[in-house]
């Protein structure tokens, strides 16, 4: 059964088509790793998705139901979580009030269980011991984490994460991909848009590539790794 579907959707911004006719969907419990070159049109698919950008054709089915003139809002309500490539936290909130911001406005808890659910996030990526520091403070990592803990706030369904391991050490990598891992055995259906393609492939187990704003390849990572098409645009090489 798919959680998410997209049929045919576009979306232009003036006469630059950055979406074309794009048609995936997504079973539940799957992690989708998205990869394409620089303005492949990423993360507007992203905003198409979580209701961020409205499509001007096509149709998007979330959980049965058809979202495409859902509000960003309701589509995070109903279970659309996402973090964004660049995280913007409320740098003098504590990492816990930050979290406590996001389940309070992205989720249908009562207050009582926001912060037990607050809570629980906290332990899942790692950020209890930074509970009550300011955001401000957090090293890259923990900025990385509390963006997905932000994102694991508001109860998602279907997890978006937008280049959340560009930037990191390999060691900082290898230990956020651990916590990715946690999440994804939890049963969160996962799209991850990533440029680190050995982090993507340790995670997925699907592999969609877009190339202006069009599906090149989908399936299997190894097998869409290893296509000569992929390879020429995505990866450069002329083979
Ligand atoms: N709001 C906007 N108005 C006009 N053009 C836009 C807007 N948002 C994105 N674009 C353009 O659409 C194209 C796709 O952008 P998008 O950010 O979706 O690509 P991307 O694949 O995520 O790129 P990157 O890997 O660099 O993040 C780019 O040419 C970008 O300049």
């Amino acid at each position: 059964m798919s959680i998410l579907a997209l049929k045919d959707v576009s979306k232009k911004f003036g006469a630059l088509t950055v979406t074309n006719g794009v048609t995936f969907d997504v079973p539940k419990g799957q992690a989708l790793g998205i990869i394409g070159p620089n303005g492949a049109g990423k993360s507007t698919l992203f905003n198409l998705i979580t209701g961020n950008l409205s499509a001007d054709a096509g149709r998007i089915h979330f959980q049965d139901r058809d979202v495409t003139r859902v509000s960003a809002k309701d589509r995070c309500l109903s279970g659309v979580g996402r973090s964004f490539q660049i995280p913007q936290p409320f740098e003098k909130l504590t990492v816990y009030e930050n979290l406590l911001v996001a389940a309070t406005h992205g989720c249908n808890l009562s207050e009582a269980a926001v912060q037990a659910d607050c809570a629980d996030v906290l332990e899942q990526t790692e950020l209890i011991r930074r509970a009550n520091t300011p955001a401000g403070q957090l090293s890259l990592l923990e900025r990385k984490r509390l963006e997905l803990a932000r994102a694991m706030a508001t109860q998602p369904n279907l997890l978006l994460l937008d280049e959340i391991a560009g930037g990191l050490t390999e060691g900082e990598c290898q230990a956020l991909i651990g916590t990715i891992k946690d999440i994804h055995a939890r049963g969160v259906t996962i799209i991850w848009i990533e440029h680190v393609l050995h982090a993507l492939t340790s995670v997925v187990e699907r592999l969609l590539v877009l190339d202006f704003g069009k599906i090149i390849g989908i399936g299997d990572p190894d097998e869409i790794m290893a296509s000569k098409k992929v390879r020429e645009i995505y990866l450069g090489i002329d083979i």
